[in-house]
């Protein structure tokens, strides 16, 4: 049991948390069939690719600032109540862009979101703007861009995310320069779908504080020991890559061996109804699955406020929280 401990999540995006019970009823009410996307009450999709496509499409049934100050207030609720006292949320200004609704609207629904769900539970949230690989090098500029520009408290990080096998990380080293220079927070998705070299790309041309995933930097010990090194956080989402056939099953998830071998981990649930996952089944995961002990487990926790894209006093004030 984990019902106890406290938690954190640093790597959850915003429309992968959204229930297949709110993405149906959204999608009743624009009258936009998702059936080839969500059926008997699960998101349908059959590997990295296709859930993209999945996860696109979803997306597309949250239309208004209102839908989005709901999606973020449930989910964060969500989180609060299985003891969770800090959240990062990858956002898509740019998917505001695309449906019309624009990146401003679509960032104050989230932040009003956010306000909601503080004044409910003391849950302490921030935002981190993220670029879509498979829309290309332009797009997530676009998104850097908006992030630097935007100087909103609550959008303190800027992340690399979608179709890890387009492209290298070069093509998109721009995109990190701007985010960088404004002082954002930097992580990117890597090691999850490619390989150990994917892993040593991210950190020779992005300098990143932390990595989405990383897992299969496993691939390459010389590779752990530099992430080790530099203390470089692991972002790392368990149930994710079993969903995903990153790894066959638990028993050979490297996050144990990643933190045996010094390289500061945590845990978190990435896009948890399509993966069949929530927070608190990660955190289960890591005791059951894992046979993390409670201290273990807490040390993952404070790893993340520790990696948190926060100011310090806030940082402090989630500490005391534990
Ligand atoms: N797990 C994941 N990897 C890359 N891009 C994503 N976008 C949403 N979920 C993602
Ligand atoms: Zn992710």
């Amino acid at each position: 049991m984990t019902s106890h401990l406290k938690k954190v999540e640093l790597h959850c995006h915003l429309e992968g948390a959204a229930s297949p019970t709110l993405t149906w009823a959204q999608a009743r009410k624009y009258n936009i069939d998702i059936s080839p996307y969500l059926a008997d009450g699960a998101y349908v999709w059959h590997d990295f690719a296709s859930f993209l496509q999945c996860y696109d499409k979803v997306s597309e049934v949250y239309k208004t600032e209102e839908d989005y100050a709901l999606l973020t207030e449930t989910y964060l609720e969500e989180l609060a109540a299985v003891g969770t006292i800090y959240s990062e949320l990858i956002v898509s200004p740019d998917h505001g862009k695309r449906i019309g609704l624009g990146a401003d609207a679509y960032i104050e629904g989230v932040c009003e979101g956010i306000r909601r769900a503080k004044a409910k539970s003391g849950i302490e949230a921030r935002l981190i703007v993220t670029g879509e690989r498979h829309f290309g090098p332009e797009s997530v500029i676009g998104a850097a861009e908006y992030a630097a520009k935007a100087k909103n408290p609550l959008i303190t990080g800027f992340n690399l995310a979608g179709e890890e096998r387009m492209g290298r990380v070069a093509d998109y080293a721009r995109a990190f320069d701007i985010a960088r220079h404004a002082g954002l927070g930097l992580t990117i998705h890597a090691g999850e779908v490619c390989g150990a070299f994917s892993v040593a790309e991210a950190l020779d041309v992005v300098r990143p504080s932390r990595i989405g995933h990383g897992v299969r930097a496993i691939e390459d010990m010389n590779l752990v020991r530099r992430i080790a090194d530099l203390g470089t956080v692991l972002e790392v989402c368990p149930g994710s890559n079993i969903a995903l056939n990153v790894f066959p099953d638990f028993a050979s998830h490297p996050l144990p061996r990643l933190k045996e071998a010094g390289v500061r981990v945590t845990i978190s649930s990435d896009d948890p109804p399509f993966f069949h996952t929530s927070l608190k089944r990660e955190y289960e995961l890591a005791a059951d699955a894992f046979g993390f002990s409670d201290a273990a487990i807490d040390e993952m926790t404070r790893t993340g406020i520790e990696a948190a894209f926060v100011d310090e006093p806030t940082r402090q004030a989630i500490f005391a929280r534990m």
